[in-house]
């Protein structure tokens, strides 16, 4: 592929590996956006639309979409933050996956019980941007400054066993189901942020042309990620019960009420999210609810 073929392309920045790659992946075939990658070639061109994937590491997304270089990204909003890009990039979407926080560790048998212990002392990280500005707030607080501050190192992986090498009083990493933070006997603090991929794109209004085609991606992605989030709850009720049951089930706008033959009942059509499901199912069958029938979306536009 030469340079001259991205010309007017859209170029989208995908996490190349990590957390978030095979989601991006799931992502863009659900969008249809459709493309041959090379072997261990980090840019391709989509096959059915004037754009071309750049498959970078996640935290690289948000600098090369806040400069300008690249139009539109999926990231972690962490990784936003830590790069500084807050103001240069715009948040489009929340994706729904590749929720985690930011968590202030330490060891579980250790003296240090909170924050402010820890203040002064050694914290490693990968994220020292966030973490500096953390822990200023806190030595500022506690009164510490100069020498006395805590010394915020920088390590790119691993961060974990820096307690146990004796590196760290402390760290501070990304927890999601805390395993890896238990498997290292340490347990967590405080919480510096929340996390999550996000659709990205450059606040730098450079390139007007490409924003009906930033559109119609947009508004797949947000199909998509609506199709992953809910599920159609479909169910049969006494009329008389009309109102409880479209209480539980409002859907997203509203719910879709058709007759049966029978005239005492109606059928209720609703979206419902998929991890509130079962007592929302329970709570039907409370007011009379029966047939309840629950249906995957492939994908869906709202
Ligand atoms: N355990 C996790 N659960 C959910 N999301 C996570 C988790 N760890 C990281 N993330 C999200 O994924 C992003 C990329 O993290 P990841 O550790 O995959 O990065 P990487 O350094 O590119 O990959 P690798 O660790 O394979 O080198 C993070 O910035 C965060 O937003
Ligand atoms: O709470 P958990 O579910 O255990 O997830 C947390 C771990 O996930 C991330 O690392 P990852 O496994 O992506 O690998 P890395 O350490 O190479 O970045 C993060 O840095 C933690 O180590």
């Amino acid at each position: 592929m030469n340079l001259e073929s991205l010309d007017g392309r859209l170029l989208f920045a995908i996490p190349k590996k990590g957390r978030l790659h095979e989601r991006c992946i799931s992502i863009l075939a659900g969008a249809d956006i459709q493309f041959r990658r090379h072997h261990r070639l980090d840019v391709c061109l989509v096959v059915n639309h004037p754009i071309a994937l750049v498959f970078l590491p996640a935290s690289d997304i948000p600098s090369f979409v806040g400069k300008g270089n690249i139009h539109v990204g999926i990231t972690g909003h962490d990784v936003i933050l830590e790069a500084q890009m807050q103001g240069l990039v715009t948040e489009i979407m929340r994706l729904g996956f590749g929720k985690c926080a930011l968590q202030v560790q330490v060891p579980e048998s250790g003296t240090i019980k909170t924050v402010d212990d820890l203040a002064g002392k050694r914290v490693v990280t990968s994220f020292e941007v966030l973490s500096a500005e953390y822990f200023d707030a806190i030595d500022a607080r506690v009164g510490l400054s100069g020498d006395r501050k805590t010394q915020i190192e920088y390590v790119g992986g691993s961060v974990e066993a820096a307690c146990a090498l004796g590196l760290a009083d402390g760290i501070v990493d990304l927890v999601e189901s805390g395993d890896t933070m238990r498997a290292a006997g340490l347990h967590a603090i405080a919480t510096v942020l929340d996390s999550e991929a996000v659709l990205i794109k450059s606040s730098v209004p450079k390139h007007a042309h490409l924003a009906p085609l930033i559109e119609l991606i947009t508004s797949r992605i947000a199909g998509v990620v609506a199709a992953n989030k809910y599920v159609v709850c479909q169910y049969n009720i006494p009329r008389e019960q009309l109102h409880a049951a479209t209480a539980i089930t409002p859907g997203r706008r509203a719910p879709t009420i058709s007759p049966l033959e029978s005239e005492d009942w109606l059928a209720i059509t609703s979206m419902v999210e998929k991890g509130k499901i079962a007592p929302i199912m329970d709570r039907l069958v409370a007011v009379g609810a029966e047939d309840i029938m629950i249906f995957n979306l492939d994908n869906c536009r709202v």
